[in-house]
């Protein structure tokens, strides 16, 4: 059942007293969809652990199973047969992707260029999502492409006898579109080429590379990166130990920030500089994060956070730091919502196409709840309440509309740990899609979050 027919599950924050624990967070959702995919394609048994069980990354592991591969659970590992790369099966049914961006756009990178029939379905929320960005350069290897109007899904896709490299430089800051065009390249003849201008996530070209693909990066002295990726070659089975994920830890991070004596610290978050952007922005903001004994683990930065209250200060978010935390601005937002002054955070056009229009759904989120803030095309600037006085809702029908995004419902949970009155959101169900022990873990820290029933 995907959400689109789940029954909302509202639910309620309140002022909490404070936070304390010691956590580790669940796996990496971009690396846990990665580890699937190559796994899957790769010769030979992959085994990973600390894989993020969400319902986005099964999504992907069903994808894959429809296509070939063989994934099996034993004890604590994720173990996957792959297919061996270039013998993809062609599935039976349309691939479900429920909410998620990442396992569609991949794979229909990952199964494009084959010669048969692939459908891809999705929720409501994914349906609205544009699919132009990775059909684009598709096209250009030549695979047929039928799409509902605007390359909306569902989609079918289907390759060409004779697939054909191309040169691609990724007109927006996307590693989905970076690694769909990669991961196409993976069954075509010859070099494929991928020039991004600005950097992404690098967590396909370093998985890739450690699956044995022959890939290189270049990086220029403009920062422009061009990655060149042999096609046809053979992937070899892994054993992966996936990192706690950065952006599920904004959550009990900024928490920590925000409720007064609070003190938690946070297990094995990955570190990769590609997605410490809101590490960094709370620094800046004058955030209490120390970062216990950084480490490699598995070819990735890693450390401990311990997070204690803080007082918070207004700050610009230069436009160039959105791509290492594209997915934190919600739970930013939230932040600057208690600090003294104005935030104001620039280069959001990406927002606009994630899971719900993610600027709009958190300025009237947190109009609703009292906050000064101003939505521009690209931007968004909010003023602050240290003290969380008057924030909150004033009344049962102030409930924050989520549109089937997991951020926007734990972002304004997260709000109402520290404001004066309760924040309503009107479901968080969808919290499941990439962090189900959410609510298990916030509560268990001190926060107090009520599930109430679906409301009419
Ligand atoms: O490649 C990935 O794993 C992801 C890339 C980002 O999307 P875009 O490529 O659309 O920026 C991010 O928002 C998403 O949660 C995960
Ligand atoms: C944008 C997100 O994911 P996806 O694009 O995979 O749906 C997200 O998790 O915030």
């Amino acid at each position: 059942m995907g959400h689109a027919e789940i029954p909302l599950r509202p639910a309620s924050a309140s002022k909490s007293r404070s936070l304390k624990g010691d956590i580790r967070i669940p796996g990496d959702k971009s690396i846990s969809h990665r580890s699937f995919m190559f796994g899957g394609l790769a010769n030979g048994e992959t085994r990973i652990t600390g894989l993020l069980e969400g319902e986005d990354v099964i999504n992907t592991g069903k994808a894959m199973q429809a296509m070939g591969a063989s994934i099996r659970k034993e004890g604590d590992a994720w173990v996957i047969n792959g297919v061996g790369n270039g013998c993809l099966l062609a599935p039976e049914k349309p691939l479900d992707f429920g909410n998620a961006g990442t396992g569609c756009r991949l794979t229909m990178g990952l199964v494009g260029p084959y010669d048969f029939d692939t459908t891809f379905v999705g929720d409501a929320s994914l349906s609205r999502r544009p699919m132009g960005r990775v059909l684009d350069p598709l096209r250009l290897m030549g695979v047929q492409v039928r799409s509902e109007d605007g390359d909306r899904l569902p989609v079918t896709l289907h390759g060409p006898l004779a697939p054909a490299p191309i040169s691609y430089r990724v007109p927006m800051a996307s590693a989905q579109v970076k690694s769909a065009v990669l991961l196409a390249g993976l069954n075509v003849p010859g070099v494929t080429t991928v020039i991004e201008p600005v950097m992404t996530r690098d967590h396909t070209e370093k998985m890739l590379a450690g699956f044995g693909a022959q890939l290189e990066v270049e990086t220029g002295a403009d920062g422009v990166r061009t990655i060149r990726l042999e096609g046809r070659g053979t992937l070899t089975a892994q054993i992966i130990d996936v990192p706690g994920d950065p952006s599920s830890t904004a959550f009990p991070l900024v928490a920590a920030l925000l409720v007064p004596d609070s003190d938690v610290t946070i297990r094995n978050v990955l570190m990769n500089e590609t997605r410490t952007g809101l590490i960094l922005t709370l620094q800046e903001m004058g955030a209490n994060i120390e970062i216990i004994d950084p480490r490699q683990a598995g070819g990735e930065d890693v450390a401990d956070l311990r997070v204690r209250s803080s007082e918070l200060t207004g700050v610009n978010v230069p436009a160039d730091r959105a791509p290492s935390m594209i997915d934190e601005y919600p739970v930013l937002a939230v932040a600057a919502s208690f600090a003294e002054g104005e935030t104001v955070m620039t280069g959001l056009d990406e927002l606009r196409v994630k899971e719900s229009d993610r600027l709009s759904a958190v300025a009237r989120g947190l109009e609703i709840n009292g906050v000064d803030c101003t939505e521009g095309d690209d931007w968004l600037s909010v003023r602050g309440r240290p003290d969380g006085k008057g924030l909150g809702a004033r009344s049962e029908k102030a409930v924050v509309k989520t549109w089937l995004d997991h951020r926007i419902a734990m972002s304004f949970l997260v709000m109402g740990l520290a404001s004066e009155h309760p924040v309503h959101v009107d479901d968080s169900a969808i919290i499941a899609t990439s962090f189900p022990e959410f609510m298990d873990m916030m509560t268990g820290l001190g926060a107090r979050i009520d599930i109430g029933s679906a409301r009419g």
